[in-house]
């Protein structure tokens, strides 16, 4: 292994590894261009810092999640009763609800596998992981021996890396048992933004099944916005968890302007934004498998996935040895050992490639990897 990768010890630090190359393909953040309409939010930001500084923040803050969770099709939401919380990030608001849940439960049940930093914020306040393969989880209900020994289900969907989406009637299942069992369910809707398939209304089907909830949405992964980002921790009634009260130890409130440029943003995504942004990422998808047909021994994983990465094996090829040859070109991928958390190995063979970027910077880095890849 070269440095660099013995000493990554997470995801984020070889996407780190990868912020300042001109080919970074690892971080699933938005990179892309600014359409033309979004130019004109950033163009507005000294008039939207005004308008911030002058409103009343709560009625910012319910446009802006009003207009965001609606582009989603998420068109029912409680924040009228106070119980949408927004954070800097869709990660602080996972610390917020790993610290309330670690005051009532040990253990919890998670998705397998899944972006590293989710196991390791649960880890981190002390609970112990039960990993719940996707497969599983998508196929029927879940051994009630598991419910009995976990105090929360937590499930991100769609899946990172793999695009899969929980539909509704397997929420409604799942929401059913959790609700049986007083299990908590927390989702983590990052990527929901992606795909059509998750833009049902999942708060609709959680409050109906009586079961406790908590929802995590992101800002963060759909638009070029330079880390400016909103995270909402979105809970049910009786959660019965300490949500505020962590919330408030480690924020006030977040930017008005922020929430301001969301809005904007969710305004233009509902207006047919959202439909040019799925048509762009269809498009790098084609493009970067395109510049690799023909490869031997490669394979695109996640089929029908539509979210804004794509994963791909590289047969009998260590994923750690092509994420070292197309890194000698400036190129980085993610290796996936690391999504495995609970099993690495299932992960050595499998690189994630990111799409939320200009098409010119996917399809150099594509021609990078067929030629290592034609290499051996
Ligand atoms: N808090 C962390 N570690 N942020 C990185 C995360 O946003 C990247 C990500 O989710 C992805 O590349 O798929």
């Amino acid at each position: 292994a070269t440095q660099a990768e013995a000493t990554a010890q997470n995801l984020t630090q070889f996407e780190t590894l990868a912020l300042s190359s001109r080919l970074n393909l690892a971080d699933g953040h938005a990179r892309q261009e600014l359409t033309p309409p979004q130019r004109r939010v950033i163009d507005d930001l000294p008039a939207l810092w005004v308008e911030a500084a002058e409103r009343p923040v709560d009625e910012i803050e319910r446009a802006a999640c009003h207009a965001f969770l609606g582009a989603l099709g998420q068109h029912s939401h409680p924040f009228d009763d106070g119980r949408v919380l927004a954070c800097y990030s869709s990660s602080l608001a996972m610390e917020i609800f790993a610290r309330a849940l670690a005051t009532e439960s040990d253990a919890i049940a998670l998705i397998h596998p899944t972006f590293d930093n989710i196991p390791d914020i649960l880890r981190g306040v002390g609970l112990r992981l039960v990993p719940v393969e996707e497969d599983a989880l998508h196929d029927g209900p879940l051994p009630t021996e598991l419910l009995n020994r976990v105090g929360c289900v937590f499930v991100t969907t769609p899946n990172n890396p793999t695009g899969r989406v929980l539909p509704e009637e397997r929420l409604r299942g799942l929401a059913e048992q959790c609700a049986e069992h007083g299990v908590v369910l927390t989702l983590d809707t990052s990527f929901r933004g992606f795909d059509t398939d998750a833009h049902y209304d999942h708060y609709a089907v959680l409050e109906a099944s009586g079961c406790r909830w908590v929802v995590i949405e992101d800002t963060g992964k759909l638009w070029p916005t330079l880390e400016l980002k909103i995270g909402w921790l979105v809970r049910s009634t009786d959660v019965g968890l300490p949500l505020e009260k962590i919330h408030s130890d480690i924020l006030l409130g977040v930017s008005p302007l922020v929430l301001l440029m969301v809005q904007r943003f969710a305004e233009d995504a509902a207006g047919g934004g959202l439909a040019d942004l799925h048509r762009h990422i269809a498009d790098n998808r084609a493009l970067l498998r395109n510049n690799l047909a023909g490869v031997p021994d490669i394979s695109f994983v996640d089929t029908f996935s539509r979210t804004s990465v794509d994963r791909l094996h590289v047969g009998a090829r260590q994923g750690l040895d092509v994420w070292n040859a197309v890194r000698e070109h400036q190129l980085y991928l993610l290796p996936c050992q690391k999504f495995h958390w609970a099993n690495p190995s299932e992960g050595a063979h499998t690189l994630r490639v990111a799409l939320s970027r200009n098409p010119l910077a996917l399809s150099t880095g594509a021609q990078v990897l067929r030629s290592v890849l034609l290499a051996g």
